[in-house]
C-alpha cells in the first residue's frame, strides 16, 4: 500500500490549499477528487459561475435602462450565449487549478469517490488502498433539498444544474432568501425571468447587520417579489404548469412557477466518507465536528472548509487550509478564529460584512460607537448616480473598530481598507487621517471616520482648550 505523509480528500478550495502547502514543504502528498477536474464547488457550480452569470446580467441591464440617453435595446436574452461566457470563465481559472499543476507539484492525484477504510487507510474508487499518516476532509458541501412535497413531480433548479439551462424561466421561484438565493434571484430578474424570493424567515440575509437586512430588501424589492415568513408547504403541477404552496400566519397563498429555485442552506458531503471507520464525529447535520485547531476526534484526521460547518466561504476554507497544513506538518496547535472574517454578497448594490453585527456588538461591548453615512453624502456616487446606500462603523468608546458594515456600489472592494486598519490595529481616528483621492469611493470610509474627531472637537475638552489657546497667543 502506498504511504503518504497527507492525504487531502477533496480538490476544491480547501483541499487545493492544504495540498499545495504540505507538498511545497516537503511531504508526500496524495490528493483524491472524485470528479474529473480539481477546482470544487467554488468553481464548478458557486462562486465563479454565479459572479459571471451576475455580471452578464447586468450588463443586460444597464443595457435596457439607457434608454435614458436616447439609446434603446431590444432583443429577448441568449441563455446559452450567457452560459457560454459563464463556462469560458470556469475554463480560464480551471488552468490555474490543473491537475497536471498539482502532479508538477510532486502531488500523486487521484480521481475516485474517496472512504475511510480504517482511520488510516482510504479506499479509493478505482484505485488501491492508500495509507495517510494525516488525513485531510474537504469534501465541501451540496445543496440541501428539504422533503418539501411535490419537488420530485415539479422538479427543482439548484446552483448544480443553474448554469446549464437551456432557456430562461418566465416565471422564477425561489425558496430561500440568502446569498445564494438572492445572488442568482436578482441576476435571473435582470435577465429577465420574473422572480419570486420566498424566505421562511422574517429577514433576508440572515446573517447581516438589521439595517443592512432592511436596505437591501427595500433596493431587491424594486426588482423582485420578495416574500418573507412564508412556509412553503408543497410543490404541484397542472396541466404543465408548476405551483409553489405557501402560507403566512396560516393563510394559504399559491404562486405559478415555471421552475423552482432552492437555495436553502447547504449538507455537508460526508454521508459517502464512511467516517464511522475511521471513529470520526460528526454533529447532528453531517459536519466533521472539530476544535479550533482543526482537528477532528481523531487527532490525526483534520477537517477543512464547508465540511466542518464553520462559514461557508472560499477565503475560509482557504484561511482554515493554511493552519491545518502547519498543524497537520508540524504538530503545532495553531487556532483558527473568526472574529474578523469579512464577506462580500454580491448583490447590485454589494453588501459588505465584517465583524460584528451592531445588535451582536451592543451584546458582546455594552457601550458603542457608530459612524454611519449614506452614500447621497459622498461626491462620487452622487456623481455616479449610485447614491443607495451607507457606511456603518462601529467602534467602542475608545475608538477602537468592532467591525464595519456597507451597503452600495462595489462595497466589496472600496470597504478592504478598513479590514486592513483592524489587522494593524488602526483606530477609526486614524482613518480619518489617510488621504483620500478625490473622488473616490472610498471616501465614504473618510466621511464616516471623520464623525470621530468632528464629535471629539466639536463637543469635547479640546475644543474649550483650543479656545483658550486662542485667547491667550499672541
Ligand atoms: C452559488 C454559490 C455561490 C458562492 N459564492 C461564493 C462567493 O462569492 N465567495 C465565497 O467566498 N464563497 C462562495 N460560495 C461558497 C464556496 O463555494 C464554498 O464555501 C467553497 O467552495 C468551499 O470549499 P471546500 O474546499 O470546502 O469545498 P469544495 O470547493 O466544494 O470542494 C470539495 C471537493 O471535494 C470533492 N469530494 C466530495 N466528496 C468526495 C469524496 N468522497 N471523495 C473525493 N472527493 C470528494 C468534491 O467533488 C469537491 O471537488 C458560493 C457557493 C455557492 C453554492
Ligand atoms: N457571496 C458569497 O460569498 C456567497 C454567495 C453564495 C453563497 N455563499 C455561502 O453559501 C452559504 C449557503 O448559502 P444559502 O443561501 O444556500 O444558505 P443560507 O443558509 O445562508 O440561506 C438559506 C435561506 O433559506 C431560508 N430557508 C430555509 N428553508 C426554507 C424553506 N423551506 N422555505 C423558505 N426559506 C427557507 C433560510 O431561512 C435562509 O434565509 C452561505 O451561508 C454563504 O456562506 C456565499
Amino acid at each position: 500500500m502506498k504511504q503518504y505523509d497527507v492525504v487531502v480528500i477533496g480538490g476544491g478550495a480547501g483541499g487545493l490549499t492544504v495540498a499545495a502547502g504540505t507538498a511545497s514543504l516537503g511531504a508526500k502528498v496524495a490528493l483524491v477528487e472524485k470528479r474529473e477536474d480539481l477546482g470544487g464547488d467554488c468553481l464548478h457550480f458557486g462562486c465563479v459561475p454565479s459572479k459571471a452569470l451576475i455580471e452578464a446580467a447586468n450588463e443586460v441591464y444597464h443595457a435596457r435602462s439607457v434608454s435614458t440617453y436616447g439609446v434603446h435595446a431590444s432583443g429577448e436574452v441568449d441563455l446559452k450565449a450567457i452560459n457560454a461566457r459563464v463556462k469560458a470563465s470556469i475554463d480560464h481559472i480551471q488552468e490555474h487549478d490543473d491537475i497536471n499543476r498539482f502532479k508538477d507539484m510532486g502531488i500523486d492525484v487521484y480521481i475516485g469517490g474517496a472512504s475511510f477504510h480504517t482511520d488510516h487507510e482510504i479506499e479509493i474508487e478505482g484505485h488501491e488502498n492508500i495509507y495517510g499518516k494525516r488525513i485531510v476532509i474537504s469534501t465541501g458541501s451540496r445543496p440541501n433539498t428539504p422533503p418539501i412535497p411535490g419537488l420530485e413531480e415539479t422538479g427543482y433548479i439548484t446552483n448544480e444544474t443553474a448554469f446549464n439551462l437551456d432557456t430562461l424561466p418566465k416565471k422564477l421561484v425561489f425558496i430561500g432568501g440568502g446569498p445564494i438565493g438572492l445572488e442568482l434571484a436578482q441576476a435571473y430578474s435582470r435577465l429577465g425571468s420574473e422572480v419570486t424570493v420566498l424566505e421562511a424567515g422574517p429577514y433576508l440575509l440572515g446573517k447581516e447587520d438589521r439595517d443592512i437586512q432592511k436596505a437591501a430588501q427595500d433596493m431587491l424589492e424594486k426588482e423582485l417579489n420578495v416574500i418573507t415568513n412564508a412556509r412553503v408547504s408543497k410543490t404541484s403541477r397542472q396541466n404543465g404548469q408548476n405551483y409553489v404552496h405557501y402560507s403566512i400566519d396560516e393563510e394559504e397563498y399559491v404562486l405559478e412557477a415555471d421552475s423552482i429555485f432552492l437555495a436553502v442552506g447547504r449538507k455537508p458531503n460526508t454521508d459517502t466518507l464512511k467516517l464511522e471507520n475511521a471513529g470520526v464525529s460528526m454533529d447532528e447535520k453531517g459536519h466533521v465536528q472539530v476544535d479550533d485547531t482543526l482537528r477532528s476526534n481523531v487527532p490525526h484526521i483534520f477537517a477543512v472548509g464547508d465540511v466542518n460547518g464553520g462559514l461557508y466561504f472560499t477565503h475560509v476554507a482557504g484561511y482554515e487550509g493554511k493552519t491545518v497544513v502547519q498543524n497537520a506538518l508540524y504538530g503545532l496547535r495553531r487556532k483558527v478564529s473568526y472574529d474578523h472574517i469579512p464577506w462580500n454578497t454580491y448583490l447590485t448594490p454589494e453588501v459588505f460584512h465584517f465583524g460584528l453585527t451592531q445588535d451582536e456588538a451592543q451584546e458582546k461591548h455594552g457601550d458603542i460607537m457608530i459612524y454611519k453615512t449614506e452614500l447621497d453624502q459622498v461626491d462620487r456616487f452622487v456623481a455616479d448616480h449610485a447614491t443607495n446606500g451607507f457606511i456603518k462603523i462601529i467602534t467602542d468608546t475608545k475608538g477602537k473598530i468592532i467591525s464595519a458594515h456597507a451597503i452600495g456600489k462595489g462595497a466589496g472592494d472600496w470597504m478592504q481598507t478598513v479590514i486592513l486598519a483592524v489587522q494593524k490595529g488602526m483606530k477609526i481616528g486614524d482613518l480619518s487621517n489617510m488621504i483620500y483621492p478625490y473622488p473616490n469611493h472610498t471616501a465614504s470610509i473618510e466621511n464616516a471616520s471623520n464623525q470621530y474627531w468632528r464629535a471629539k472637537l466639536f463637543n469635547g475638552k479640546i475644543q474649550k482648550i483650543s479656545e483658550k489657546f486662542i485667547k491667550l497667543f499672541r
